[in-house]
């Protein structure tokens, strides 16, 4: 709804009242009409300011309305009408004007903004493009360079920025709403007629149609496949037709996309990111029962790319940080490093670096007198068992202590200490100042507030915090593991890396998995396998009964790691190289390796590569769901989005299911497991089952079937 008062005697003031972010419901639409009348017919009324409650001006519309039937007012006229009102309306921005909460802004005709209010208009994040008037009226107001920046990448605008920009009027570091007033007072004699941006013509530009190739030529080769993107361009391409053809044409490219599979997705991965911070352990605490501690100094131990990266992120969210290193050369290039890294993102933000937050040492000395710690030291379980050790007999009483692991034994790193209800998984992503994703990972002794605190200091440092089980390889690289194993199947079978990588990237994946795995390194999970009993030189494709492919493990003993050696499952220029090319030796290793196997190559189609790699990586997100690991698709989603680049508008892998069909999904994987008796992980899991026969309910649905947590408190 909306509120209304007159104040300073002529000012009709209107305030968006939708906690928490004054979305665009049906209600407050109606209210703004209503608001705006009843201001209009006043006749002591000469100027209208519209604020939002509580300090946010708009989050937009109303996402969760978009999955039923459109009610009330529709926001275009409603916004029109703000802008042919007769009397002069002023937007008071505080907190947030996004979306359809910006665009009701640009209906007003004049905007004043607080310093710290971020403007954007994010829709192309929701499969959707700003369609009440958004495309239409940016490009008149700033043009139509900036407003294919701000829309096609939905990236908030600071109120400095929109100054500059001539997105809003004034800033102001004082009372927005006060400020607002007195600016409505000071223009209630002038006529609004000029004001009004649909009556803009589009800035002229030396060369437009130079401007939308360049963009859209960047937009394609980003949006992976997604629709909204492209439909954002071709939307502020038609901000070059008078207003009422260019609001014609928006509504078009609007309905195809409201009512697409690509918006549902991106709104469910929306609420899916919103919905992992309410975590639950299957002890039956919870997020909203336990408190975390505040985090003020924490030291990361091995600074490696991983240590660099967590140091970064924990000083720029304001903690003062050790960063330790043993060996002496590491530590000088991580100060280097570190300090550059600060650097270009206090930069990038325009704040002074904090580089005051960092110091370094080659002991553990320092570790006594910090909250917390995160391991970050080599992927190697002896060495990590003998931090925690250390760990353990250094540090002060009730300090955390956190492992950057990424599928080790969260448990095992407990036994070594005296206090094992403080330790937790801490599982970054490379480069771990930049990633969104950290899966935080609780053993059967972490306590609820270790799981708290290592959560809400994600959150301090703009991640997107899961909390997950423990098991081997945790969530997501659980899941890799049957995907790149059908990836290597169909190696040999017939398949080449590049045909795999190519259709998984039309799938909308950012890199193949032969790509992704040449840049991670074939060394890393071939010291994982072999830590594991893996035999050297040996090359049976059964092992345990189970088929396996030794094709990563034989490419690693010729040396070929990947990008950093120069080879891998392509050939690049040099090490460290990034180009990929197509490698003859690998052709002819394939070869050697299926004559050797008396394996004969067939034609593979992409229906099948799609279907193996996909559909048995979900079934192992069945599994996970089923023994708890995660506790509902929605988490398994949010990791596979933010850290392993599913692409967004197909939801996640577990989303993706639901819109395929379980039935489907059940059928192939049954089919494939028939065809391949020896893959376990083509054996379709007990939990798909359960939900096909249930109807197959949508995803939202499914945590209904899962087993209820056993309340241990
Ligand atoms: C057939 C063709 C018909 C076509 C007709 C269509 C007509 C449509 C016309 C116009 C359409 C306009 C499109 C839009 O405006 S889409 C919305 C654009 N806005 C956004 O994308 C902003 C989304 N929100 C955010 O980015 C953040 O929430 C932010 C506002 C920055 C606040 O962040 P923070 O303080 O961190 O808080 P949370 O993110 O945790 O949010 C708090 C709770 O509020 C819920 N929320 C937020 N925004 C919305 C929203 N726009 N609608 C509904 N709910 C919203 C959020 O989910 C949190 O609640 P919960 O934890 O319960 O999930």
């Amino acid at each position: 709804m909306a509120q209304y008062s007159r104040v300073s005697g002529t000012v009709g003031l209107i305030t968006l009242l939708n906690p928490p972010v004054n979305a665009l419901s049906a209600a407050v639409r109606q209210g703004i009409v209503d608001m705006m009348d009843k201001a209009l017919s006043d006749r002591k009324v000469k100027s209208v300011v519209i604020c939002g409650h509580n300090g946010k001006f708009c989050g937009g519309a109303d996402i969760r309305e978009f999955s039923s039937p459109l009610t009330g007012p529709l926001l275009i006229p409603v916004i029109q009408g703000v802008e042919s009102a007769a009397k002069p309306v002023v937007a008071a921005i505080e907190g947030v004007a996004l979306g359809g909460g910006l665009e009701l802004a640009l209906g007003c005709h004049y905007r004043i903004a607080h310093s710290k209010a971020r403007l954007g208009l994010p829709e192309v994040h929701l499969g959707l493009l700003p369609g009440a008037g958004g495309s239409q009226r940016l490009p008149r107001l700033i043009g139509v360079p900036a407003a294919l920046d701000i829309i096609t990448t939905g990236r908030h605008v600071t109120a400095a920025e929109a100054l500059k920009l001539g997105l809003v009027d004034r800033v102001t570091d004082r009372n927005t709403v006060d400020e607002a007033v007195k600016f409505a007072l000071s223009v209630a004699d002038q006529s609004p007629q000029s004001r009004r941006i649909s009556t803009f013509p589009c800035p002229h530009h030396p060369d437009l149609d130079a401007v939308f190739e360049g963009v859209m030529q960047r937009v394609r080769q980003r949006a992976r496949g997604a629709l909204a993107p492209v439909a954002c361009v071709q939307a502020v391409a038609a901000a070059t037709l008078p207003f009422a053809q260019g609001m014609e044409r928006e509504r078009e490219l609007m309905a195809t996309l409201f009512t697409s599979g690509q918006a549902r997705a991106q709104q469910y991965h929306f609420f899916a990111q919103r919905a992992v911070g309410r975590w639950s352990m299957p002890s039956g605490a919870r997020w909203d029962k336990t408190k975390p501690v505040a985090v003020h100094k924490a030291m990361v131990i091995g600074l490696g790319t991983m240590g660099r990266g967590i140091s970064v992120a924990l000083v720029q969210a304001g903690v003062s940080v050790v960063a330790m290193e043993t060996n002496e050369k590491q530590l000088m290039d991580a100060k280097q490093a570190i300090s550059s890294m600060l650097e270009r993102g206090a930069k990038r933000r325009g704040v002074a670096p904090a580089l005051d937050k960092i110091r370094y040492s080659s002991d553990m000395q320092p570790a006594a007198d910090v909250d917390l710690v995160i391991e970050a030291v080599f992927e190697d379980m002896a060495l990590k068992k003998k931090v925690f050790q250390q760990l353990s007999a250094l540090c002060k009483p009730g300090t955390f202590l956190c492992s950057n692991t990424s599928g080790l034994d969260v448990d095992q790193l407990a036994s070594e200490t005296r206090t094992p209800e403080l330790v937790v998984g801490m599982h970054f992503f490379a480069p771990a100042h930049v990633m969104k994703l950290l899966e935080v990972v609780y053993g059967s002794r972490s306590s609820p507030q270790a799981v708290a605190t290592a959560m809400e200091l994600g959150k301090q440092m703009g991640k997107v915090s899961v909390a997950v089980g423990n098991c081997r390889g945790f969530v997501g690289n659980r899941m890799l593991k049957p995907y790149l194993e059908q990836a290597f199947f169909l190696l040999e079978e017939g398949a080449t890396p590049e045909f795999v990588d190519q259709v998984l990237e039309e799938f909308g994946f950012a890199m193949g998995v032969f790509r992704m795995s040449d840049l991670s390194g074939l060394d890393v999970g071939w010291r994982v396998r072999k830590a594991d009993g893996l035999p050297d030189g040996h090359s049976a494709r059964i092992r345990q009964g189970c088929r396996y492919s030794p094709l990563g493990d034989l490419l690693c003993e010729q040396g070929r790691f990947g990008q950093k050696t120069g080879r891998g499952w392509y050939q690049y220029d040099k090490p460290g190289g990034q180009v990929a090319k197509p490698d003859p030796w690998l052709q002819d290793f394939l070869e050697k390796f299926r004559t050797q196997h008396g394996l004969v190559a067939r034609r593979i189609d992409h229906q099948e590569v799609l279907e193996r790699c996909l559909y048995a990586l979900m079934n192992e997100g069945f599994r996970i769901l089923e023994d708890g690991i995660a506790a509902g698709p929605e988490d398994i989603d949010v990791i596979y989005v933010l850290g392993y680049s599913w692409p967004p508008h197909r939801g996640g892998p577990m989303f993706y299911a639901a819109m395929v069909g379980l039935k489907k999904v059940l059928e192939r994987l049954e089919h494939y497991h028939q065809e391949h008796p020896d893959i376990p992980s083509l054996k379709p899991c007990n939990l798909l089952r359960k939900l096909v026969v249930s109807g197959s309910p949508p995803v939202q649905k499914w945590r209904e079937f899962l087993q209820k947590p056993q309340s241990q408190l």
